[in-house]
């Protein structure tokens, strides 16, 4: 397949005095706590019910927070237990951390301080000096699921004052904004040390394991300037006044694998196959194990 197609460039909107910045956020917790949804709720304001377990990515999400362009790049981990190597590398190429647990699952709560304790281990070790703490947000995820739940919110709490550590309780099923709330949160503590930092930690910390997780692009414009307004990139899809582009290189196909209905969007898991041209409208991917996948809506994404 031919790859060499020229990218558009993201609308913007023009005459504005917004600076542009690029944010990573990981996303560490134990497995099945909702990463995965907490992640694409945000940059979809989506609810997508079951996900591959084992696809590790790096989101890639723009949008506007007051005056700035905000790149988000997202890193979403696997959640299941792995190297110490690798799991630092992830670590140092962070520039701020969400932290997952679930309230119906303590054993996901109990590894929250461990995971904590990790983080400020590996940057304090990797900076060298005694700058600020990296920014870490707590988020205890499944609320909605009240008759399951194990931890209770003052648990949650007082976790978070003793570590000194921001809290958010969500449900990424249920709350679009209050998911939103978290990354906001996070990027107004990140920029402050992104501004103090020049020497970033994060250009010592490009590794090849960075480079071989799997990325996907969307774009979300807003504005008046970019309301109604569409762009494409390759095979993939558009969404109203959002963009999403394909992982761009990575693959210009994907392939569907018995679409379950969820909540009026459709979800697709599946090896990947040649499809050249995709109707689908969302984003799509290509796991680390070369196994596709996308979701898909036949809606627009609400706007802001
Ligand atoms: N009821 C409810 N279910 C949720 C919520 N968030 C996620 N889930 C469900 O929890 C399960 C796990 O969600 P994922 O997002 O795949 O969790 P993860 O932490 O990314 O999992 P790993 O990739 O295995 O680490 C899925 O069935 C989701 O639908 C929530 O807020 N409420």
């Amino acid at each position: 397949m031919n790859t060499n197609f020229t990218l558009p460039r993201p609308l913007r909107r023009t005459g504005s005095l917004a600076s542009s910045r690029t944010v990573r956020i990981v996303i560490l917790g134990q497995a099945a706590v909702g990463k995965t949804a907490v992640t694409v709720r945000f940059i979809t304001k989506r609810f997508i019910g079951e996900y591959d377990p084992t696809l590790e990515t790096i989101y890639r999400h723009e949008l506007s927070i007051g005056a700035d362009v905000v790149h988000f790049e997202i890193l979403d981990t696997a959640g299941q237990e792995e190297d110490a190597l690798l799991i630092e590398e992830k670590i140092k190429w962070g520039d701020g951390f969400v932290i997952v647990y679930s309230v119906t699952d303590r054993c996901s709560f109990n590894e929250v301080m461990r995971l904590c304790f990790l983080v400020n281990h590996v940057h304090s070790a990797a900076r060298k000096s005694s700058a600020e703490p990296p920014p870490i947000v707590i988020v205890a995820n499944k609320k909605d699921l009240e008759f399951d739940r194990m931890v209770t919110t003052e648990d949650g709490e007082n976790l978070s004052k003793a570590l000194k550590l921001r809290f958010h309780e969500i449900s990424a099923r249920e709350g679009c904004e209050e998911t939103a709330a978290v990354f906001h949160a996070l990027y107004r503590d990140v920029v402050p040390l992104l501004s103090s930092s020049p020497t970033s930690f994060r250009r010592r910390a490009v590794s090849k394991l960075m480079e071989k997780i799997p990325r996907i692009h969307s774009t979300t414009t807003l504005g008046p300037t970019a309301l109604g307004a569409t762009s494409v990139l390759g095979p993939t899809s558009v969404l109203g006044s959002t963009t999403i582009l394909g992982p761009t290189s990575v693959l210009g196909s994907t392939s569907t694998l018995g679409p379950t209905s969820v909540q009026g969007s459709s979800f697709m898991l599946g090896p990947a196959s040649a499809v050249s041209s995709s109707s689908t409208l969302g984003l799509s991917g290509l796991g680390p194990s070369g196994r596709g996948f996308s979701f898909s809506t036949s809606r627009d994404f609400p706007r802001d």
